[in-house]
C-alpha cells in the first residue's frame, strides 16, 4: 500500500505527465479502402501485426508504462489495445471503453470504396467529405447494407437513442469528444499515465482540442495506424510542454501519413 502511495507521490513531484495516443491497427475495411465509421470491422492480419511490431514495439523500446487505457466501443480499437497490452505484459490494466470515442459516423458512405466514390463524384467532393471540417456525408438509411448491423450492434447499447448518429462531420465529432477530453485531462493532471487507442478522426479531434488548432490546421493532419503519438503536459497547469512527438522510424511515419491522406486505389 505504502509503495503505491509513494509511487503516486513521486509521479506528482515529477511535475509532468505524458499522454500516448494511438490509432488502431489496419482494419479489414482500411485494407479494402472502404469507408468504415461505425461499422465494426475487425483488424486485418496486417493490423494485428502493426499493433505488435509498430505500436507495442516502439512503446517497449521507449520503456513507456501506463496506469489506464481508453478506447472506443469498436472492436478494431479494443483488439489493438489487447495486442499492445499483451506485448507490453500489462494486460491487467483497467480499460475504459467509451462510445464517445467511436470513429466519426460516415453515414451512407459506410462500406463504399473511396476510389469508386471519387470516380463517381470526383476527388474534390470525396476529399470534402473526408477532411473538410463541416463535410457531412449523406445520412445512412436502410438501403445501406450495414444499416441494421450498426443500428443493432450490442456494443452500442450505452449510446443514448437521441445521440445515436446517422452521419457526422468532424465538427460534430469534436463536440462529442470534448467531454471525454476533459475527463482524460483530469486523469493526466492526477498523474495517471494514459494510453488512448482510437480512430483517425477521433485522434484528430483530440489533437485539435489539445493543441487548440484551427479548422484549417486540423484538416491537413493525417494519422497513420499504430504509430504512438506523445504529448507531454505540465501536471499543475495542464498546459503542454512542447508539441506532438511521434515514436518510430520517421521515414516510415511520413510514408504512412501520405498513404492515409490519399484517396487510394
Ligand atoms: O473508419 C475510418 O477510420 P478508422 O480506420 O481510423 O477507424 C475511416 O473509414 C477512415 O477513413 P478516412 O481516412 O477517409 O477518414
Amino acid at each position: 500500500m505504502w509503495k503505491i502511495v509513494k509511487t503516486k507521490l513521486n509521479r506528482l513531484m515529477v511535475k509532468s505527465n505524458q499522454l500516448v495516443l494511438v490509432r488502431h491497427g489496419e482494419s479489414e475495411f482500411n485494407l479494402k479502402n472502404l469507408f468504415c465509421g461505425w461499422h465494426d470491422a475487425p483488424l486485418s492480419a496486417g493490423g494485428i501485426e502493426e499493433a505488435r511490431s509498430v505500436a507495442a514495439a516502439n512503446l517497449n523500446r521507449a520503456k513507456m508504462t501506463f496506469d489506464k487505457v481508453y478506447c472506443s466501443k469498436l472492436c478494431r480499437s479494443r483488439e489493438t489495445v489487447e495486442v499492445i497490452l499483451s506485448e507490453m505484459k500489462c494486460s491487467f490494466l483497467p480499460i475504459v471503453s467509451d462510445w464517445r470515442l467511436n470513429e466519426r459516423h460516415y453515414g451512407n458512405l459506410t462500406g463504399i470504396n473511396k476510389r469508386a466514390l471519387a470516380n463517381e463524384y470526383g476527388e474534390e467532393m470525396v476529399q470534402c467529405w473526408r477532411r473538410n471540417y463541416d463535410g457531412l456525408p449523406p445520412a445512412i438509411d436502410t438501403s445501406n447494407i450495414y444499416y441494421y448491423q450498426i443500428a443493432n450492434n450490442p456494443a452500442f447499447q450505452e449510446v443514448p437513442p437521441t445521440e445515436f448518429p446517422l452521419t457526422e462531420s468532424m465538427r460534430m465529432c469534436v463536440d462529442r469528444v470534448s467531454p471525454v477530453w476533459l475527463e482524460i485531462k483530469k486523469d493526466i493532471q492526477k498523474g495517471t499515465r494514459l494510453l488512448v487507442v482510437v480512430h483517425g478522426t477521433i485522434a484528430r479531434s483530440l489533437i485539435k482540442l489539445i493543441e487548440d488548432m484551427t479548422e484549417e490546421q486540423i484538416e491537413k493532419v493525417n494519422i497513420p495506424n499504430c504509430v504512438p503519438m506523445i504529448y507531454d503536459f505540465n501536471i499543475k497547469t495542464g498546459k503542454l510542454n512542447g508539441g506532438l512527438k511521434y515514436l518510430g522510424d520517421l521515414e516510415y511515419i511520413e510514408k504512412m501519413k501520405k498513404k492515409v491522406a490519399a484517396i487510394g486505389d
